[in-house]
């Protein structure tokens, strides 16, 4: 299984080294615009394989497509990252045409390929993905919800004074500081609605920090986060690469689920080799459908921006 990833910064970077650590694939290409920048990560990365202990190879090229032929899956970080106080949708100027033009390489050497959108504002780049690729809808998939599911169960375990292996919970609608619905109506310590043991305060708590995760740790970083953005895509890439048919939620184009349409937001799929298996329809509360409906409208306004 080859993996390129587009962009070798911060995330780009990191999604590589998880991919490589957990040695499920067989290479991983990195590309970069930057002249000799790709090159140099992998090189320091390949210079951990005797210490890590993975067979991984880890290959670098400044914007040589030819060098991603026959690609499995491609991951999109390539872009410019937010700055504190910044939206990610402020990002859209710079980084739609980036996002066009890298996966128009890509499709061009790797016609198979399945395509994970990283770059923000995701939500809005994977429904340009889908628009410019020609690539069938399976295979275009935009990560936003496996990361902000994380940070719900990180903040979820502070709340609950318990082991994040004791909590399960999910994080739908849009990647972005308003329109991301953490689930906690179906959040659960070991089988049990966490809604048992918090209270409203600890329950707003939870819900709003995990809404800010990426803007809270753009503030302390001075740039966007990447190890948890890194390790969100590895899981991701390993569901497809071991055909786990995990349930992850990732935004992809709805065609009436959830009642919407043309558009990508987050829900719960299944993935596996073929990318999205298929995508999973949850009950949702009333209020928590109105605020993705909210979301979906909040997101369409941005898609308004692009130019195909
Ligand atoms: N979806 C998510 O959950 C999530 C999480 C974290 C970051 N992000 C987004 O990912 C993107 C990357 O973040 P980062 O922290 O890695 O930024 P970064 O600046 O560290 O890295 C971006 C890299 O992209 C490269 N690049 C720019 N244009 C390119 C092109 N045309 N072709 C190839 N490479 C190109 C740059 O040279 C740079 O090395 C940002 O848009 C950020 O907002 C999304
Ligand atoms: O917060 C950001 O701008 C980057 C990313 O979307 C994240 O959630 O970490």
């Amino acid at each position: 299984m080859k993996v390129t990833v587009v962009g070798a910064g911060a995330v780009g970077a990191s999604c590589a080294e998880y991919i490589a650590m957990k040695d499920f694939c067989s290479e991983v290409v990195l590309v970069d615009i930057k002249e000799g920048f790709a090159e140099g990560k992998a090189m320091d990365l390949m210079q951990t394989a005797s210490l890590n202990g993975f067979d991984t190879k880890i290959t670098g090229t400044t914007g040589d497509y030819s060098k991603t032929a026959g690609s499995h899956v491609a991951v999109i970080t390539s872009g410019i990252p937010r700055k504190p106080g910044m939206t990610r949708e402020e990002l859209i100027g710079i980084n739609a045409g980036i996002v066009k033009e890298v996966t128009e390489n890509l499709v061009k050497n790797s016609p198979e390929v399945i395509i994970i959108v990283v770059s923000n504002p995701m939500d809005t780049m994977a429904y340009l993905v889908h628009k410019t690729s020609g690539l069938p809808k399976h295979k275009i998939i935009g990560m936003g919800g496996a990361l902000d599911s994380a940070r719900f169960k990180y903040r979820l375990a502070e709340a609950l004074e318990a082991p994040i292996s004791d909590v399960d919970g999910m994080v739908i609608a849009a990647h972005s500081d308003t329109g991301m619905l953490p689930l906690l109506s179906k959040a659960t310590r070991n089988g049990v609605p966490v809604t048992e043991f918090l209270d409203d305060a600890k329950q707003k708590y939870v819900i709003e920090e995990t809404k800010v995760g990426g803007a809270t740790l753009t503030k302390l970083l001075g740039t966007s986060a990447w190890y948890a953005p890194g390790a969100a895509v590895s899981v991701m890439v390993q569901a497809i690469a071991c055909d786990q048919k995990k349930m992850i939620p990732c935004s992809l184009m709805l065609d009436g689920e959830y009642g919407e349409s043309d558009i990508c937001l987050g829900v719960p799929a299944i993935i596996g080799k073929n990318g999205v298996e298929s995508i999973v329809t949850i009950s949702l509360t009333d209020e928590e459908q109105a605020k993705f409906t909210e979301a979906a409208k909040a997101v369409r306004e941005v898609n308004g921006d692009l130019k195909f």
